[in-house]
């Protein structure tokens, strides 16, 4: 531990930042200043800036303009890895371990002195000697993890925790976290949080980014609001309720976030399902399933990261060959485990992993947005642009997709933007059934609203969507949600049903009968 010094200034300070990438400007005069031991929110609508000021926090990129500070000293040159990692390291959604190696190697990659004899001779690496420093290393911060097993095998939390833990080894007593919660469920959340917590009695200090406002609220005790490249505001968490907060993010007042749907007391629609799936079964995720789906119904499918309901939307979109069951799209039988079949059958996805199945990133936000209908764009197979790019216009307003323009390649845009060119893909298909997987992740709390609002109007117009989530706020725009675990359906709610008891379900603990609530109201 570092002599506690009685005056300590702030572990990072930056001042005057801006940054530009060609016409955009991604910071304008921006700052930042973290107390030792501070758990620090940053927050701010999707193409803010967070991203941007993270990469240049941690070496990165460079600023156009500013200083940067880390315990009063001025940043180490770029290129001066070590020292980098000795003042500062970011856990981002994606992992920046290497799958294929196990967690020693991870812990010990690229370290310029492995390790030394007190001579400080380097000396050959004795992989049994890593696995026990590992094992050390990873005892030292509480992490629970088996140094031999292969990173590629860890779950997101398990990675999370080894990536902190490296982080720390390294010196490092500021801890960047990039929305750590975009891929666990409530209890991987839980365990994380009590994690930071301990961290931070240790005197390790956090920049926490997050679309969940009530993640903010029960970390952090200060928050900084960007707002279009600027800083908005900075102040004790205590001092900024929610409605607060979300004005300083948009720039508007707002009078409640009330959403522009609502489903109870909608009539639940009769006559044949659109969707209909029976005994579906993929051994390892879930068993036996049966969901029928009808027009003009959203249909929720809740579950924790065990439950098998991603797997479930994901079989349905083709990419995963079931072992029993079937699948029917309007009464015609869809073949399983080809994703051409079902994108034929009228089945639009959404998926979990944007980087991996979602997205071309050179490619323009037109094009990806189009992607799946090019044949409908044009005659004889050829696209014609003007059509592509009126499409994509109207997806970037009806989104509120952040870009300069269509053309712009997709990965120019932030993150939570390239989700909702995601969402566009899908719908341009027009889908019969539009299956949904955690589809507001990573978008702020104000677009929300317009992508939600988007998937009900697919079912609005007769058609039928699922949403395969656990974020309450996804499946409270469901007529129903099957609440899965464990790979079965457990429970099923109809609209109006209470949080308590979905997120009971989720985690298993429901009786032997199923709660169905709201039966004896509104039909
Ligand atoms: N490499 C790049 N080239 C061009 N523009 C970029 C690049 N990186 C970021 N931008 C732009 O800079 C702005 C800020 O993006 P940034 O990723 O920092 O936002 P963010 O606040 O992290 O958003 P999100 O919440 O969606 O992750 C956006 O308009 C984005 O399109």
């Amino acid at each position: 531990m570092a002599d506690p010094s009685p005056v300590r200034g702030p572990v990072v300070e930056a001042d005057g930042i801006s940054k530009r990438f060609g016409a955009t400007v991604a910071l304008s005069d921006a700052r930042i200043s973290v107390a030792p031991g501070e758990a620090h929110a940053l927050v701010g609508r999707n193409g803010a800036g967070k991203s941007t000021l993270v990469s240049i926090l941690t070496g990165l990129q460079n600023p156009d303009t500013g200083t940067l500070r880390f315990d009063g000293e001025p940043a180490p040159a770029r290129g001066d890895t070590d020292a980098w990692r000795s003042r500062v390291a970011c856990v981002y959604q994606r992992s920046t371990v290497i799958p294929a190696l196990t967690v020693a190697e991870n812990l010990f990659l690229n370290r310029h002195r492995p390790d030394r004899q007190s001579s400080g001779a380097l000396r050959p690496i004795s992989w049994k000697r890593l696995r026990s420093r590992a094992g050390e290393l990873l005892a030292e911060y509480g992490v629970d993890v088996d140094p031999t097993a292969r990173a590629e095998d860890l779950t997101v939390e398990q990675r999370q925790f080894v990536e902190i833990a490296r982080a720390l080894s390294f010196g490092a007593r500021f801890i960047i976290l990039d929305e750590p919660t975009a891929k666990l469920d409530a209890r991987g959340i839980g365990r994380l949080f009590e994690k930071l917590h301990e961290l931070q009695r240790q005197g390790v200090a956090f920049l926490f980014i997050s679309h969940h406002l009530q993640e903010v609220y029960e970390l952090c005790s200060t928050v900084t609001v960007y707002r279009d490249a600027r800083h908005i505001v900075t102040a004790p968490v205590a001092d900024l309720d929610q409605q607060a907060l979300v004005e300083a993010m948009t720039g508007e007042t707002s009078r409640g976030t009330e959403p522009s749907w609502s489903v109870t007391g909608r009539a639940l629609p009769e006559g044949p399902p659109l969707l209909d799936v029976t005994g579906l079964s993929l051994a390892g995720h879930y068993h036996d399933i049966d969901l029928t789906a009808r027009p003009g119904e959203v249909v929720g499918l809740a579950g924790a990261a065990a439950s098998g309901n991603v797997q479930l939307g994901e079989t349905l979109a083709g990419l995963h060959r079931p072992q029993a069951g079937t699948v029917s799209v309007a009464g015609r039988p869809v073949r399983t485990g080809k994703v051409p079949a079902a994108l034929a059958a009228g089945i639009g996805f959404v998926p979990e992993d944007r980087h991996v199945q979602g997205l071309v990133p050179q490619r323009s936000v037109a094009e990806n947005a189009t992607l799946t209908v090019t044949d409908q764009l044009g005659p004889f197979g050829t696209v014609l642009p003007s059509r592509t790019r009126a499409f994509a216009r109207r997806m970037i307003d009806d989104l509120d997709i952040k870009t300069p323009g269509p053309a712009t390649p997709v990965a120019a845009l932030s993150g939570g933007n390239q989700q909702k060119v995601v969402i566009a893909r899908a719908l341009a298909t027009r889908p019969h059934v539009l299956v949904a997987i955690r589809p507001t992740n990573g978008v702020d709390i104000k677009s929300k609203e317009s992508l939600l609002g988007a998937v009900r109007q697919v079912a609005d117009d007769g058609r039928t969507a699922l949403i395969v989530s656990d974020e309450l706020d996804d499946l409270r725009v469901c007529d129903r949600v099957l609440a899965m675990f464990h790979g079965r359906v457990v429970a099923e709610f109809d609209a109006g049903w209470s949080d308590e008891h979905l997120v009971a379900a989720m985690e298993g603990m429901t009786g032997p009968t199923h709660p169905k609530e709201n039966h004896d109201s509104h039909h």
